[in-house]
């Protein structure tokens, strides 16, 4: 593979997870793996300066907003941390610093480091006025009530605060609360929450604040930002924010010298199973905020701190047997049903095994004692088998061959590792898998459906594709289990809605498979229509600008295919977006003719999109990142310093948004 496409990849799927874990509280993968492939492409991305794009997720906080709250610009950005996996990564990390400031005597506060969900309060006066979370860092979800709601946050302030400003912590569930909380749903007959920091994260994004209110959050506070004149350095802000009446952890300490450092982590490694509640490492930072200011940060990252993460726990059970799960494309994804072990403060019962190879390689038997690891959510995983205990009757794991759910004979094409049900019409999972992927919020986003109502309705035999939802009726949806008259007036019309969402989306809700949002993004904008779309060759295909060979075929067998074209025909009938409208509809001036604009920060009168939108309706071109092909820069409040160095070295225009208004108004008026 090209190390373009293999970049490409790994920023895509980066930036699933990054969904799952941020938005959806729902990783598929550990943070270990996750990590280790964010470590993948910051190094090709090292090696090959000339794929650089400030949209990587090795250049972004991983996050985003929601549209459930209000969405707040952050006074002062939130930045990710510097992750390290050996006392060498922290030795490497000090030899910059002292790079940078000049070999000076530094100091050091160690924190633990707590794994929840982050959080910026803002208090004026000694009142809390506005609660947001991290988001993308640049702007995040006001949850303000639901963070009232938690005991530990004060509302109003001790002793002598500063005038304004604002708070970073992180909101935990200590696995006291967490165990209880999911004792009561095992009570109920409910899955229970697979671990604390999901949880906690979770919580934040409930609409009704008095559920939040019952669930035992804590928060905990480690950095005071718009006071550093006053505060000095790091551990003088921590006692302070103690004596304003915030929760700060007493463990923290200032250490003069590398020894102490590590002497702190190696203390903690051992010491935080016996803390009430979950940390994944220490974060050593610059004591100094003096020196903070002049080190600076990083695209993503504090160059002042650095994060070291403690190594994953594993722990020895019995599999008791494997079952096999169908997901939407058909894919087969075999799950390790375990003896329940108490791992990383969760008890597991499953693990993933992935796929038939990984089994396999392993040589995973059912009774087998097997190793789990788990980089602290969600599904642990096997990494390998203790066979001194093996009983002598054992036999090795013969993997399905049909489908578990609809019987028909898996396949399993070369080079891929996962096996398929190729009955993509006829088994249940897929087809509701199809559906729910429709309506989900990335893709056709139709509110007061979900998941679950769509199993629903194929149960009940109302559906059996994407295009037979705008054919329901509210008289069959009343009468079904959990649904009510305004349920289902709700239903309808939020499918009523989905005739507005725009092609782009409309291409990546059909679930082509390998057609993600980037790539329906790129195809619309190219071919702009689905008949353009359909009547592509698999040559001219891969001559788009990011298709490979992979998505070119997969788009060539899904327009191949006669329920496909049928499908497509209904949605064309109903007036569902099949073609791009955008550009007849918005273009008012060619002002911007010929010219190539970055954008980089926030704006205030604009959104990203908006910006980008209206650029584009003057006839500009959008690049995303700054070349000497680039004309203009608009550089909204937070422009990083390097691209500006960049922009400026290569004498490119940098409007700040008042003089991208004036230009427009000039063009207006
Ligand atoms: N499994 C997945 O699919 C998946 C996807 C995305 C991210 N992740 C995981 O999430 C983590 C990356 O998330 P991230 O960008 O939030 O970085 P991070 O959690 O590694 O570190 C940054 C965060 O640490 C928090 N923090 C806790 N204690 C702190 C302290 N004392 N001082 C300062 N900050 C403190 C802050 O909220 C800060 O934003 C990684 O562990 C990664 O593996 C996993
Ligand atoms: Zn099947």
């Amino acid at each position: 593979m090209d190390v373009l496409q293999q970049i490409t990849d790994l920023r895509k799927e980066l930036n699933e997870h990054n969904y799952n874990y941020y938005v959806l509280d729902n990783p598929t993968i550990s943070d270990l793996e996750f990590d280790k492939k964010l470590k993948q492409l910051q190094d090709l991305e090292v090696k090959h300066p000339e794929y650089f794009d400030e949209d990587s997720p090795t250049q972004r906080v991983g996050g985003a907003v929601t549209k459930n709250f209000e969405t707040v610009v952050h006074q002062n950005r939130m930045y990710s941390l510097e992750n390290s996996y050996s006392k060498q990564d922290v030795l490497d990390w000090e030899q910059r610093l002292q790079r940078v400031l000049g070999n000076v005597p530094l100091q050091y506060t160690c924190e633990l480091k707590y794994d929840g969900a982050s959080i910026s309060i803002t208090y004026e006066r000694g009142k809390l006025v506005r609660a947001v979370t991290r988001g993308d860092g640049f702007q995040g979800d006001d949850v303000t009530a639901n963070i009232k709601t938690i005991k530990s946050v004060p509302v109003r302030l001790k002793g002598n605060y500063p005038e304004k400003f604002e708070i970073r912590g992180e909101i935990i569930l200590p696995f006291s609360g967490f165990e209880k909380m999911n004792q009561e749903l095992i009570e109920i007959g409910e899955t229970p929450y697979s671990n604390p920091r999901n949880t906690a994260s979770g919580s934040l994004k409930l609409q009704d604040s008095s559920l939040v209110a019952k669930r035992p959050l804590v928060c905990l506070l480690y950095n005071i930002v718009g006071a550093n004149d006053i505060l000095k350095n790091q551990f003088n802000a921590l006692q302070k924010a103690r004596e304003f009446g915030f929760k700060v952890p007493e463990q923290s300490i200032l250490a003069t010298s590398m020894e102490e450092v590590f002497a702190f982590i190696d203390f903690w490694d051992t010491e935080r199973f016996t803390l009430p509640y979950e940390t994944d490492g220490v974060v050593i930072k610059v004591n100094d905020f003096y020196q903070q200011e002049e080190l600076g940060y990083t695209a993503k990252n504090p160059r002042w701190a650095i994060a070291y993460k403690f190594k994953t726990e594993q722990a020895e059970t019995k599999l008791l047997d494997i079952t096999y799960q169908v997901g939407r494309t058909g894919a087969i994804t075999p799950v390790a049903n375990l003896e329940p072990v108490q791992l990383a403060g969760t008890i597991v019962k499953r693990a993933s095994l992935h796929n038939a190879d990984q089994i396999q390689k392993l040589d995973i038997r059912v009774g087998d004692q097997v190793y789990v690891e788990k980089g602290g959510e969600i599904i642990p995983k096997i990494v390998g088998v203790d066979l001194s205990q093996r009983s002598s009757s054992s036999e090795p794991t013969h993997y399905i061959e049909n489908c578990p759910e609809c019987g028909t004979a898996l396949v399993r094409k070369e080079g891929e590792a996962q096996h398929y049900c190729p009955n993509f019409y006829g088994c249940p999972p897929q087809i509701i898998g199809r559906v729910q992927h429709y309506i989900s919020r990335k893709a056709m986003d139709i509110d007061g459906l979900g998941g679950e109502t769509v199993a629903l309705l194929y149960n009940n035999g109302l559906l059996q594709n994407y295009a037979d939802l705008y054919e329901l009726k509210k008289e069959q949806i009343v009468p079904l289990e959990r649904m009510a008259e305004k349920s289902a007036t709700n239903l309808i019309k939020g499918i009523e809605a989905s005739k507005n969402i725009p092609f782009e989306r409309v291409l990546y809700a059909l679930g082509i498979r390998f057609v993600g949002e980037t790539v329906a993004k790129k195809l619309a904008a190219h071919y702009k229509s689905i008949e353009n779309l359909q009547l592509a060759t698999y040559e001219e295909l891969v001559m788009v600008d990011e298709i490979g060979g992979k998505i070119a075929e997969s788009l060539r067998l899904f327009f191949q295919n006669e329920e496909n074209q049928r499908i497509i025909e209904r949605l064309k009938n109903y007036g569902i977006q099949l073609a791009s409208i955008e550009k007849e509809r918005t273009q008012v001036s060619n002002r911007f003719e010929g010219q190539t604009f970055v954008i980089s920060g926030v704006f205030s009168h604009f959104t990203r999109d908006g910006l980008k939108q209206t650029i584009e309706d003057h006839g500009g071109k959008i690049a995303s990142s700054i070349s000497s092909k680039t004309h203009v820069v608009v550089a909204g409040e937070n422009m990083g310093p390097a691209k500006l160095e960049k922009a400026t070295k290569l004498g490119i225009k940098i409007w700040t948004e008042a003089d991208f208004i004036k230009q427009l108004e000039n063009n207006e008026g």
